[in-house]
């Protein structure tokens, strides 16, 4: 009878430890005087079976409910969704120092990439590795892009001389991933073709993580933001990342050891190494590796798919983008520095970007007690902006459905609401690889429409994954080519 009535009292005051736990900040965004989302019981607000649902096409529902600004309790976390641009230019930009994180993962030092990094670690990381994306800098890593493109252009001629019409998007992927084994490691790697190297299958396994799949990723995921710590005890990065993070540092010794440069962001990182300061560490500087790959990998590839879907949609687009690229390059070959006058095609890529951002959010957690625009939010709040929803907000951008680059030319610049448009989030942390990304996109797709006419088909179609909470990542993109004379 004692002993039942121990176990009995054990039990209650362990649910009662647990209720004060998931409850802790019952309170916080009912006090934000904003439509909320009502937690359900202890648990937080809903959904919480993800892989049951388009999370992209349930968060633009919940703007047509609630409005520009609203809340929820994700798992315990008080949770600001906005795409209301005054309260993004106070959270990015004016407040940024109240709100220097972007997430609220834990990770070791030697994990830390620039990405996931909090308050001043981020500081020291972003100014040591800013300089490597500014367009000197860029230079020497963007030259090898010319070559793999060709390759690229010259394997999709093949493939459409067997077949003109097929699944474009696992050569775009190996596009990218060998853009990035070279650009950034100095590796000479043919995924285009589909050759899978280690690298290849490291880049593929890093990315479908971020999604829940099926119930037990839902599962994992929403006890999880229940019970942030056991993201902490997981550790952020996978076994694939991880592997990233040894190929790096192999790569930079071996490098060292023969006195051999490349030029490449390998060598910017040992250049890193040599000029070392607090807080950053060695095992930073190789786990930046990962970033290059996982940042810069699908999210370019993504692109380049809905540009060719959007394309194939609207060939009257494409015949101007042909127009251009004639004028500009005339007889010459396209590279690096003629794209830049390729206007029409930047803002092409914009607009694409716009209806189909290749990620659909960014963060921010407040990192200091504080207030914006009347809401008074304590530290610890997150603060999601989706960038979807803004993107066809029919009073940002008029006719929000049609496809019109020319939105994006410079002439217009004056009807663009700044902050509005995110696809490479905004402020302070804004995209580091945003001009790289650029020009890779510029260089493959002039490239490609110069030699292509890309015509829509029957199964060109874009069929989303349900589950994913960052990205709009297709299953495949069909498409038909037909050489130009
Ligand atoms: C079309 C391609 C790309 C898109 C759409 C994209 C989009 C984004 C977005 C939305 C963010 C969040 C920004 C914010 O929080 O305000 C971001 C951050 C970041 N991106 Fe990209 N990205 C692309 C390509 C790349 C490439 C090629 C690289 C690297 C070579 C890269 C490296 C990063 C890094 C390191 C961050 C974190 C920056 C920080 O927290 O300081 N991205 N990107």
């Amino acid at each position: 009878m004692a002993i039942l009535t121990i176990i009995l009292g054990l039990l209650l005051i362990g649910f009662a430890f647990l209720y004060r736990h998931l409850t802790q900040n019952r309170g916080v965004i009912e006090s934000f005087g904003i439509p909320y989302i009502k937690p359900l019981f202890v648990f937080g607000s809903p959904p919480y079976f993800y892989h049951r649902i388009s999370i992209r096409e349930w968060t633009v529902k919940q703007f047509e409910k609630f409005g520009k600004t609203w809340a929820r309790y994700e798992g315990i976390t008080p949770t600001i969704v906005t795409i209301d641009p005054e309260f993004i230019k106070q959270v990015t930009v004016k407040q940024f120092d109240n709100f220097t994180d972007a997430f609220d993962f834990q990770t070791d030092d030697d994990h830390t990439t620039l990405d996931i990094a909090k308050g001043d670690v981020w500081r020291a990381l972003r100014k040591m590795l800013s300089p490597t994306f500014t367009t000197g800098k860029l230079k020497g890593m963007l030259e090898p892009m010319e070559g793999i493109a060709d390759k690229t252009i010259d394997f999709i001629e093949e493939q459409a001389k067997l077949s003109p019409q097929f699944n474009i998007k696992p050569i775009l992927q190996g596009f990218t991933l060998d853009t990035i084994s070279k650009c950034g490691f100095g590796l000479d790697t043919n995924a285009h073709k589909g050759d899978n190297s280690d690298f290849a299958k490291n880049a593929y396994a890093v990315f479908d993580q971020l999604r829940a799949d099926n119930w037990m990723d839902s599962i994992i995921y929403t006890a999880s933001s229940h019970f942030p710590v056991i993201l902490k005890m997981l550790g952020f990065w996978s076994e694939p990342a991880l592997k990233v993070k040894e190929l790096t540092r192999d790569i930079m010794n071996q490098r060292d050891k023969l006195n051999i440069h490349e030029g490449d962001f390998i060598d910017r990182l040992r250049e890193h190494k040599l000029n070392l300061e607090p807080p950053v560490t060695p095992g930073m500087i190789e786990a930046q590796g990962i970033v290059f790959l996982t940042a810069g990998f699908e999210t370019t590839a993504n692109t380049l798919g809905h540009m060719v879907y959007m394309l194939a949609k609207n060939p009257e687009v494409q015949e101007r983008l042909y127009e251009e690229i004639l004028s500009v390059c005339g007889d010459s070959s396209i590279n690096h520095e003629n794209i830049k006058e390729m206007h029409l095609l930047e803002a092409t890529m914009c607009e694409t970007l716009r209806i189909r951002p290749a990620l659909t959010e960014h963060d921010r957690i407040c990192t200091n007690d504080t207030e914006v625009l009347g809401i008074k939010i304590p530290k610890g709040t997150r603060i999601q902006m989706p960038n979807y929803p803004s993107h066809i907000n029919e009073e940002f951008f008029p006719e929000p459905f049609a496809f019109k680059p020319e939105r994006f030319l410079k002439e217009n610049n004056n009807d663009l609401i700044p902050f509005t448009w995110r696809a490479f989030g905004s402020g302070n942390r804004v995209c580091i690889g945003q001009r790289f990304a650029t020009v890779e996109i510029l260089i493959f797709m002039s490239k490609l429409l110069a030699k292509f006419k890309i015509v829509d088909t029957p199964e060109t179609v874009t069929k989303y994954y349900n589950g994913d909470f960052f990205a709009n990542i297709f299953h495949e993109m069909v498409v038909r080519l037909e050489p130009r004379e």
